[in-house]
């Protein structure tokens, strides 16, 4: 089961991805944990289509990416997946309710009004609709960018640091309100995270170690994560990846050989 990115080549070659099998279940919050440079980003731009595999396969419900020429791609990523960055890249000149729509109007797809209506409650955000990002806390614009993501209803939307350049509080606010617009709206989330209370919000974690998969993890606990993080030692890797397999049931996306 082979996800294989290469970057580079002959002495400068680096395995980023050595054969990672992983699937996301769609409607579940799962975190990609991992030490620097395990290749944690590679796996989700691959698995959201914003870069390819150099071999094994990616796919988003049934739908193969690297079938896909970029037009359709451009497509795809735009209707079917949401992105939420560290930073929270709003527009500062349109209103939150306009950054909000903006990616689904850009799209020129019909804009579902129930949809968006009970997102604005998820999020919080009614109050502040009429505002300009510079006028909220970053909290508060993260959730903007939180409700952008999920405003074109994607299959799944993935998350890079998406706590990263807030205080704890409102980075737990925003956690929060991922998990509850995943289990609210039966969406996939998938977040990449270098803190442990941030990825024990997830439904699980997976592991990544020297672009492998090795191990996961269900209904994490920050404890539990910090623990399972200490034993990847690079002396004691070896031993710690022979033999761990895993492979998502019901795949909101994914990627696999
Ligand atoms: N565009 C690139 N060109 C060459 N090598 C790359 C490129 N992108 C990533 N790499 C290498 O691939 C490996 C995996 O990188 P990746 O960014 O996926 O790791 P990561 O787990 O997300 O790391 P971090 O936690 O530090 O962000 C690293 O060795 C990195 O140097």
């Amino acid at each position: 089961m082979d996800a294989v990115k290469v970057y580079g080549r002959g002495d400068t070659e680096v395995r980023a991805l050595d054969g990672v099998s992983v699937g996301f279940p769609a409607g579940r919050f799962t975190a990609i944990m991992g030490p620097s440079g395990s290749g944690k980003s590679t796996l989700m731009h691959c698995a959201a289509g914003l870069d390819t595999l150099t071999s094994g396969s990616a796919l988003i419900g049934d739908t193969e990416l690297s079938t896909l020429d970029d037009r359709r791609l451009t497509l795809l990523r735009r209707e079917r997946v949401g992105f939420v960055f560290q930073a929270f890249n709003l527009i500062p000149t349109l209103t939150v309710a306009e950054n909000i729509t903006l990616p689904t109007d850009l799209a020129g797809g019909a804009r579902d009004d129930e949809w968006y209506d009970a997102l604005i409650d998820v999020v919080g955000l009614r109050d502040r609709l009429h505002h300009r990002p510079s006028e909220l806390s970053g909290g508060q614009q993260q959730r903007v960018a939180v409700a952008r993501a999920f405003a074109g209803s994607p299959d799944v939307v993935f998350a890079d640091e998406p706590t990263g350049n807030l205080d704890s509080r409102s980075g737990e606010e925003v956690l929060r309100l991922l998990g509850s617009t995943v289990r609210r709206t039966n969406r996939t989330v998938v977040m990449v995270t270098h803190d442990p209370v941030a990825a024990a919000h997830a439904d699980e974690v997976v592991f990544l170690a020297d672009g492998r998969l090795v191990d996961r993890m269900p209904d994490p606990t920050a404890e539990r994560v910090l623990d399972r993080l200490k034993d990847f030692d690079p002396r004691t890797l070896g031993a710690s990846a022979g033999g761990t397999s895993a492979s998502g049931g019901q795949a909101g996306a994914g990627v696999r050989s």
